[in-house]
């Protein structure tokens, strides 16, 4: 149970190799006069005066180790170190609560004492410039000696995880410390640090003796002289991609967490692509993208960019889906940062959702990560993932494409998350796993999100995965749409009569056929100007209840308008949190055939085998819910 009294213990680092018998060096350091007020001993019954050092081979005559507690120090707000604020380990009898008679220890080594790191007083342990240096290891990491350095021992991080925290001082015993665990926003903790930090200790008999004064400055001539570089430990592995290996970092002075980004090998590695990755993410600064702490050309080039504790994307939905809301938020931040990209005439060209970091889930807070492949001026590389690429993007060496391939790839993430993406490896079987896809894959994308359930989301993504470019929503279009949805109180929203007949004028035949229109109007949103047109139109709930049910009650017999209005309330209610994935039926037909994009570019030259109509999946042109839906708007359309 936790003591608030107590600040931490320090046990004698090498009494694993000792027993009851003999007593290890730091033990007997432990054991000194000097700390009868502070040591415990739950093995024996009191400390022992001044012990006389005893040969390391005296063990040989131990025929069993005994098991052992050994004896520790305490170190308690209630026996404060009084004015000074902090306690003092050293040689100096006068100026230390914590004796360590070694010639090779300062008189004034280390202290413990509070510090205030990102608004909380965490335990730190502070070199005081001594002479050959403190260090100190957490799970048997750690670094090089330092001098006047600080290490966060407890209160955050991986102080609070570490298994063990070592102190080591060249040349002498080391020592195990312990910090108690406190609620470091506890208001009793915060009293207490604060009185430790501040008030005069009025019973601590060694202030008397305690010269007070900041750290020593002088340095032995002869010395060596210790690192002051920071110390990062490493913390755990967070992923490797195509690229890199990325590690968690924490800053053992400043408590500050890191990713860093290394080469999968060392030596096997593009160092242009690495250049390239560093000097993009240096020209960024946007809440929505992840930041640059720092970085190096190497070699090995390391790139240091901000921790975000949630891993990417896909891992988070895999561990809890995101909601309607939720997709809501990410396309507007997302829409956001491409925005701010895009304005800088750069395109990310391998958005996917592994590429996208999640900061925080309540509230959500998502950065794009990932700048290996992203570039300013003109595109023409086929590169990215293949099942987010976009189709002119797969179509490269026939023409350059533009910033417009990363709206298509975030609308397949988000089509992705809304559940109305198409499982790549599924549908193809790993048949383009050495190539990129061809004209199916994109066929079914765009057939798939435009048999989703209609709202407000889905109507921004069918602006989003047109094949043509030129017709695509732009970054700017998307955010504001988006922005809608987050703030509007309905955002699950369908399309208002008013909106959906806009739509129906804005069509432009980018998409698919002519044919299929009718049945499903909001599918020949093109491009911006048309996901324009439809916004400048409320989508707000009650305009949908209404609708649904006038549409019962018009239809009170049929059970499509049942359905029509268990559809609208599934599409307005936070109460069915989840985007439902197309239903397909087989009677459907299928738009193998590929009429309406035949003009565009990217069929020419690619993999052909795709044409072969016998191996197209069939994909529904619309589902009988959705038709239901939209007959119960039918009647007030204009034709
Ligand atoms: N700053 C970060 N904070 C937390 N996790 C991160 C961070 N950066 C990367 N990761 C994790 O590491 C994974 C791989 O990172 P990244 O995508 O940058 O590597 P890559 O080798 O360039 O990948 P790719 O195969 O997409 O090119 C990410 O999917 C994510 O899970």
């Amino acid at each position: 149970m936790e003591d608030p009294d107590l600040i931490a213990r320090i046990y004698p680092g090498d009494s694993s190799n000792y027993d009851s018998n003999w007593l290890s060096p730091a033990e007997q350091i432990i054991r000194l006069a000097h700390h009868r007020e502070r040591c415990i001993s739950p093995g024996r019954s009191i400390p022992l005066p001044e012990p006389t050092p005893l040969p390391r081979n005296a063990r040989a005559a131990t025929e069993e180790r005994d098991a052992y507690d050994p004896p520790y120090l305490e170190f308690r707000f209630s026996n404060g170190p009084g004015a000074q604020g902090r306690f003092v380990a050293g040689r100096d009898a006068n100026q230390c609560h914590f004796l360590i008679p070694s010639p090779v220890v300062s008189s004034r080594h280390f202290a413990l004492t509070f510090k205030k790191i990102g608004g909380y007083y965490c335990l730190v342990i502070q070199d005081l410039n001594s002479t050959h240096g403190t260090r100190i290891i957490y799970d048997s990491e750690g670094g090089e000696p330092r001098r006047g350095f600080d290490w966060i021992i407890g209160g955050l991080g991986i102080a609070t995880k570490a298994r063990e925290i070592l102190i080591k001082l060249s040349g002498c015993p080391h020592f195990r410390i312990v910090p108690a665990q406190h609620d470091v926003t506890s208001p009793d903790y915060i009293a207490n640090v604060e009185r430790f930090l501040e008030k005069p200790a009025v019973t601590d008999d060694l202030v008397q003796n305690i010269h007070l004064g900041g750290r020593d400055t002088e340095l032995n001539t002869g010395a060596q002289t210790p690192l002051h570089e920071a110390i990062q430990i490493p913390y755990a592995h967070l992923g490797m991609g195509g690229f890199g290996a990325v590690t968690h970092y924490w800053n053992v002075s400043t408590g500050e967490e890191t990713a860093c980004k290394r080469p999968r090998d060392p030596n096997n590695y593009d160092e242009q692509d690495w250049r390239n990755e560093i000097a993009m993410m240096k020209k960024f600064s946007h809440p929505h993208i992840v930041s640059l702490v720092q970085a190096n050309n190497g070699p090995p080039p390391e790139i240091w960019l901000e921790y975000l504790p949630c891993g990417n994307l896909n891992d988070e939905h895999g561990k809890s889906p995101f909601d309607y809301d939720e997709c809501c938020v990410v396309l507007y931040q997302s829409a956001d940062a491409l925005e701010y990209l895009h304005k800088a005439a750069t395109a990310h060209r391998d958005i996917k959702p592994e590429n996208m970091l999640v900061a925080a889930r309540d509230p959500l807070k998502i950065k794009l990560g990932d700048f290996g492949l992203s570039k300013e001026g003109t595109l023409r590389t086929q590169c990215g993932t293949a099942d987010h690429a976009a189709p002119e993007v797969v179509n490269g060496g026939h023409a350059s494409y533009t910033t417009a391939a990363d709206i298509w790839s975030l609308g397949c993430v988000l089509a992705r998350l809304a559940g109305c993406f198409p499982d790549f490896g599924t549908v193809f079987r790993g048949r383009y796993r050495n190539s990129w896809p061809g004209a199916e894959w994109y066929n079914l994308v765009v057939d798939s999100v435009n048999n989703a359930g209609l709202n407000g989301l889905t109507c921004i993504l069918r602006s989003m995965l047109v094949l043509g470019p030129d017709e695509r929503a732009t970054a700017a279009e998307i955010k504001e749409a988006a922005r809608r949805l987050v703030e509007s109180p309905g955002r699950a929203a369908t399309p208002t009569q008013a909106s959906y007949a806009a739509a129906s004028q804005a069509s432009s035949t980018t998409s698919r056929l002519d044919n299929t229109f009718w049945m499903d109007p909001l599918n020949s949103i093109g491009g911006g100007s048309s996901l324009q047109t439809m916004l400048r139109h409320d989508l707000k709930s009650d305009e949908i209840s209404t609708t649904a049910s006038k549409a019962s009650s018009r239809n009170s017999e049929s059970q499509g308008a049942a359905i029509a209005v268990e559809n609208a309330q599934y599409e307005r209610g936070p109460a069915v949190p989840r985007l439902m994935p197309v239903p397909h039926h087989p009677a459907s037909a299928t738009y193998g055939e590929m009429a309406g994009v035949a003009n565009y570019p990217l069929f020419e030259g690619v993999d052909q085998e795709f044409v072969k109509d016998s191996e197209v999946p069939q994909v529904p042109l619309s589902d009988s819910r959705l038709a239901a839906v939209l007959q119960a708007f039918d009647e007030e359309r204009p034709t």
